[in-house]
């Protein structure tokens, strides 16, 4: 269930679903109307008054569908509409079945109704909405009164989650099959409210067809790739991670990240520091190790000689000179030996490349797709990623995949809506963040995570994903008061209620 459709795959399975049978097209859209009607009876029992908004396409013919259903129930339904269905449609026939009374827009007042059913637009939103729908979207969202939104808020795009002129806030979005891209992304997922994904007679065999590449990120995405133990690892072979340590003032960052490397599983994690910051490490370190390291070849004839899986770079590092010198030699298979699988780059490590990225993406793009992995949020994915960050065509979605390709590598664009892409295309969108995780080094813990499970050979895509959502799952337990320091001790329960690790 956690595949993401977008409009126009989730017209394909509607098309595949009706060529495969037993459902025609108007058998699909009065399966959704009972969906509909059966969830607004279950969560609204007391709704007397309800009006349905309807669109000229489908959507709208979903609205006919369950106002007839409520109209049978004894309801007080009315449908309010500013153009009839094309002749001939499913939404034709829908329209011609309800006999109740259907009104012009014009003479919507959103007070004399307990609960509105928006099925203006749903997948086949083509462009911005106006006049009299967009007037009454803002009426009805400054009334306050409940709305039931048929597949999605009408005004928001199924396929980026972009607001076009103005959209319905709904308490619950009733959608079909599967979720879209648009259900996730902000600001879509604020306006959904409750989502309801119901089976309308749609088979799970038209996604072999469709072969979709987004994913809504669910432990289901990456539970199997988790690493296991065996009775026989030992901790060399369970993963080494190293981190990367800045100077004398900012070695907390790199302790965070070592911390979470340690705790999410990596057998041995390594802090390399430089030399004046190595007493302040041996007075805060105890399981984890500790290794003086000067010039770039230092750190990477260690990771060559103790066989280093993968390594952080950037929390708290400070020296961009430095950062700019050792990312190639770190994406480099002859320096570093073939045991290296992946490196991660965060905070400074990114901004180091903000001038010249193409420096970053030259680098990258001689290595291996799943050999790297940027950590932007929002201010970082703009500086590295100027003309795709710009486009104002583009969805989060899909700049994060052109950044992916751009980069060679597996992006973690983070933000409320974090979204997870690789190269291949392959994309997750994470819904399980919270507030909580805005405290200063939660990205130090995340840049961690990832490495310890890189640690353990866990392919990168996965580790990227399951990373984003364990640190949130881990914010979400602790709760209020949530400091970093938290998130790496909280990951032991979070792991053993998974069954992971
Ligand atoms: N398998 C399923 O998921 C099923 C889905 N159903 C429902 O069908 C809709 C999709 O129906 P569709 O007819 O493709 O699209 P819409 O109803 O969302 O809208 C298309 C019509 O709206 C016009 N349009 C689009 N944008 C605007 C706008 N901003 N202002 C005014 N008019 C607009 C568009 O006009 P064009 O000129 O562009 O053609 C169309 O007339 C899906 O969301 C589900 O609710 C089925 O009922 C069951 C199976
Ligand atoms: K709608």
């Amino acid at each position: 269930m956690h595949e993401l459709l977008t409009p126009r795959e989730m017209g394909e399975a509607d098309r595949l679903a009706i060529a495969a049978g037993p459902y025609d097209g108007y058998a699909l859209m009065r399966n959704a109307g009972v969906s509909i009607v059966g969830a607004l009876l279950e969560r609204f029992p007391d709704a007397g008054r309800i009006a349905v908004l309807c669109g000229p396409g489908n959507n709208g013919g979903d609205g006919y569908v369950a106002a007839k259903l409520l109209s049978e129930t004894g309801l007080a339904v009315a449908c309010f509409r500013n153009h009839a269905p094309r002749e001939n449609s499913a939404a034709f026939l829908a329209a011609a079945d309800y006999e109740g009374p259907v009104h012009s827009l014009e003479d919507f007042a959103a007070s004399e109704f307990d609960l509105i059913i928006d099925a203006f637009y749903g997948a086949g939103l083509a462009r911005s909405i106006e006049g009299i729908e967009r007037s009454i979207i803002d009426a009805v969202n400054a009334a306050n009164v409940p709305v039931v939104s048929v597949d999605l808020p009408s005004g928001i795009s199924g396929a980026s989650g972009a607001t076009l002129g103005a959209a319905f806030k709904a308490i619950l979005t009733v959608t079909f099959f599967r979720k879209k891209p648009g259900h996730v992304l902000q600001p879509g997922r604020d306006r959904c409210g409750e989502i309801l994904v119901t089976d309308i007679g749609i088979g799970e065999r038209v996604l072999d067809a469709i072969a979709p590449q987004c994913f809504e990120n669910t432990p289901h995405l990456w539970h199997q790739a988790f690493p296991t133990l065996s009775a026989d690892i030992h901790k060399y072979r369970r993963g080494h991670a190293v981190i990367f340590s800045g100077g004398l003032t900012a070695t907390g960052a790199t302790r965070l990240s070592a911390r979470a490397a340690a705790r999410i599983g990596a057998g041995a994690v390594t802090v390399l520091s430089p030399p004046d910051a190595l007493l302040v490490h041996a007075a805060h370190l105890t399981s984890i190790m500790l290794r003086r390291t000067e010039a770039v070849a230092d750190a990477v004839n260690f990771i060559r000689e103790r066989k280093v899986f993968s390594a952080v770079l950037g929390p708290g590092f400070g020296d961009f000179a430095r950062i700019r010198e050792l990312v190639p030699a770190l994406l480099d298979k002859c320096e570093t030996g073939e045991a290296f699988k992946g490196l991660v780059l965060d905070a400074d490590a990114l901004t180091a490349f903000e001038d010249d990225p193409d420096q970053l993406f030259r680098a990258a793009g001689e290595t291996d797709a799943n050999a790297l992995v940027l950590t932007p949020h929002e201010g970082e994915f703009h500086r590295l990623f100027g003309t795709i960050g710009a486009d104002q065509a583009l969805s989060k979605l899909e700049k994060a995949r052109h950044a992916s390709k751009r980069a060679n590598a597996i992006i973690i664009y983070k933000g409320p809506d974090t979204v997870i892409a690789a190269p291949d295309g392959r994309a997750a969108i994470n819904t399980n963040a919270t507030p909580l995780l805005a405290t200063a080094g939660s990205g130090d813990v995340l840049a961690g995570m990832v490495s310890g499970m890189l640690a353990q050979r866990m392919p990168t895509f996965e580790a990227a994903a399951a990373a984003v959502w364990l640190h949130a799952d881990a914010a979400k337990r602790f709760g209020p008061g949530l400091i970093a320091e938290d998130l790496p001790e909280m990951l032991p329960e979070v792991l053993a209620d998974l069954g992971l690790g």
